[in-house]
């Protein structure tokens, strides 16, 4: 992949709070493909995905989208860019309903691959569910959502914090699937993840991020077969993991784990 052809290009990037540097000279660059980043807790990868969608002001390096400077714009203009978001925790409006959230980016989705309908389409679960508030939807249900609604703003880039965590193996199926489609269909994702297993389904590439830089990069399943990486890059142990392989010390099976 040349500079050119990027789709997203990160260079030297560095990004903190107040005098604390989270962000240390991280580079990357993806074309259209899915690619995860993992690492332990408290590595920066929320950071990063922040500092990507112009929630938090880089202060030095480069972003550029398609080849044009993104860092330093207010995080609308990012989205008007390119680059939608699917933020952890999801931060939908509890008291907006399914069909409320997606009707605030109806007009601009108009004409566009992904509008309301598209995204019922794609989860026929969340239309069943559509006149429901976001409070009462399942972790997996509101996932669905704010995927949905990164969806209807119709960009090249798609950038997903932690999209698995909580999620039943089912609802982790269906985004692997969703994440696939996108890719097949010409955008690029990029997820953050700190669920080895689900990280591999969801991406071709994995880079783990140390100290807020990219450290290394596997792929495929590389990562799987190697407790000793996995110790080293992601804090897990050197016995073998269960079903789940979580970085750091979060539960593989979150309290808002479901079904649905
Ligand atoms: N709003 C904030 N103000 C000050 N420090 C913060 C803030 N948010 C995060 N940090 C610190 O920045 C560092 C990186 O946090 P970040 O959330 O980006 O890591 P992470 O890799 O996403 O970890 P996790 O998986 O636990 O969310 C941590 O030391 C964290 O305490």
């Amino acid at each position: 992949m040349t500079a050119n052809d990027a789709v997203l290009d990160v260079r030297d990037l560095r990004a903190g709070y107040g005098s604390s540097v989270v962000l240390d000279g991280l580079s990357l660059r993806m074309g259209v493909e899915s690619v995860a980043v993992l690492g332990r807790n408290g590595m920066g990868k929320t950071t990063l995905c922040d500092t990507l969608v112009g929630f938090l002001a880089a202060s030095g390096g480069e972003v550029r989208l398609a080849g044009r400077r993104v860092d330093g714009l207010a995080p609308e203009a990012v989205a008007n860019a390119g680059i939608a978001y699917v933020p952890q925790g999801r931060r939908l409006f509890p008291s907006l309903t399914v069909d409320e959230h997606l009707a605030m980016l109806a007009r601009r989705a108009r004409g566009k691959r992904w509008t309301p309908d598209a995204v019922y389409e794609l989860f026929p679960r969340l239309a069943q569910r559509r006149h429901h508030g976001g409070a009462a939807l399942s972790g997996g249900e509101q996932q669905m959502l704010a995927v949905g609604r990164a969806l209807l703003l119709n960009t090249p880039l798609v950038v997903m914090d932690e999209p698995s965590e909580g999620l039943a193996p089912t609802i982790v199926d269906v985004l692997v699937d969703v994440v696939h489609q996108l890719v097949a269909e010409g955008v690029a994702v990029l997820v953050v993840e700190q669920n080895l297993r689900a990280a591999v389904r969801l991406a071709d590439r994995q880079l783990v991020m140390v100290s807020g830089r990219i450290e290394a990069e596997f792929t495929g399943a590389e990562l799987v077969d190697r407790p000793e990486l996995q110790h080293r890059y992601l804090g897990v142990g050197t016995s073998p993991a269960p079903a789940g392989i979580t970085a750091g010390n979060k539960r593989e099976d979150g309290s808002d784990h479901d079904t649905a």
